[in-house]
């Protein structure tokens, strides 16, 4: 994605060739500031800190964490050492574990002084693949955007509009992103778009991250908070939803950032398309029912009772927005039943939210 007009992805090695640079997301949008991880346990705090997040993203960061878990020692009781402490970092995106197991694959049949440089080469091969991954979603995804115009515009709209939750976006991924891969597509050809961003509480990472990523990119944007996308869709005025996941099972239930459930529901009650982008190493083929078997984060409460922003003379600052006896409760997912979704947006193309569907695409 360009920053400031800099071709700029998410994560890059360092100039030393060993150390590894990511964006704090954590201060976005209110700055922009970039970390170097030197050490497997910083990349393992990046994850778990969330100053990187995002399935693809998180499995990008876990790869270089092997990475410089090799360089600092490369023994056999290092790389099992190494793949389970990033495992243990955050719970419910699978990207982690699969590419923590892509990286065991590459590694464990090599000789101890042929895998730091072989950990390097292959995290950097999976950041690559992501964005091919990415941007080919974003193909499949403009395809239907395109459908969908054809059909609105026909009955009188200016330009189609787009609900997403949480940030799917460059963000997320090591670039493109994926729920937003076929927004920057199908602007970038010029044609009308305007996106309602849920703020997505408690994180906000729509608020503070998409709308940042669309006003880099200039897309027209609009951001609400959680609770609004179902008026606006009885009202007409969402015309698709778009969101990530951190994991789909083989069946097509789709696990994705808290409240995404209750916009597939509107979704569903207001005849507006559920379209879920989802890259093939974020499916979970192992598993058949999200909602029993999907393990949700649940993260400190003080994300909730908590808010940090900018003051009006321009500090950044935390506040308290609950009494201080009150506990809160911070679910960081839900699970969206396949029958709510009306289509995944793979690499490979689009299919229902089926195993055949799934099946028939990656001949699983
Ligand atoms: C393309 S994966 C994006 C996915 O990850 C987010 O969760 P988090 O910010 O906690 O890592 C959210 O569920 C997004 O849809």
């Amino acid at each position: 994605m360009n920053v400031n007009g800099t071709p700029t992805r998410t994560i890059w090695l360092a100039d030393d060739g060993r150390s590894v640079q990511i964006i704090d997301q954590t201060r976005l949008p209110h700055a922009w500031e970039v970390i170097t991880l030197r050490s497997m346990a910083e990349a393992a705090r990046a994850i778990k800190d969330m100053w990187v997040r995002g399935a693809p993203l998180i499995g990008a960061t876990a790869a270089y964490g092997m990475a410089l878990a090799m360089a600092e020692d490369a023994s056999d009781a290092n790389l099992q050492a190494a793949h389970d402490h990033l495992y243990a970092t955050r719970p419910t995106a699978v990207n982690l574990r699969w590419a923590l197991q892509a990286m065991q694959d590459c590694l464990r049949p090599l000789p101890a002084d042929q895998r730091a440089a072989a950990a390097y080469q292959r995290a950097a091969a999976l950041c690559d693949e992501d964005v091919e991954i990415n941007y080919a979603i974003g193909g499949h995804g403009l395809t239907l955007f395109k459908q969908r115009w054809t059909e609105r515009k026909a009955a009188g709209a200016e330009r189609l509009n787009v609900l997403t939750h949480c940030n799917a976006g460059w963000l997320a991924t090591v670039d493109w992103g994926t729920a937003l891969a076929p927004i920057y597509r199908f602007f970038d050809e010029g044609l009308p778009i305007h996106v309602w961003v849920d703020e997505t509480r408690p994180r906000n990472q729509g608020a503070s991250l998409t709308a940042w990523e669309l006003n880099q990119h200039g897309v027209p944007h609009t951001v609400i908070p959680d609770n609004v996308g179902g008026h606006l869709m009885q009202h007409g005025m969402v015309d698709l939803c778009i969101v990530g996941t951190d994991r789909t099972t083989a069946s097509g239930d789709v696990c994705n950032k808290i409240g995404t459930y209750l916009k597939a529901l509107a979704a569903h009650d207001n005849g507006v398309p559920f379209y879920v982008a989802l890259p093939s190493p974020t499916i979970d083929w192992t598993l058949d029912d999200g909602i029993k078997e999907i393990p949700i984060e649940e993260r400190d409460a003080t994300e909730v009772t908590q808010l940090t922003g900018r003051t009006a003379s321009g500090q950044i600052e935390t506040i308290t927005i609950t009494p201080a006896g009150s506990p809160a409760g911070n679910w960081g997912f839900d699970v969206t039943p396949a029958r709510y979704v009306t289509a995944l947006i793979t690499e490979k193309g689009v299919c229902p939210a089926t195993r055949d569907g799934l099946a028939g695409l990656f001949g699983v």
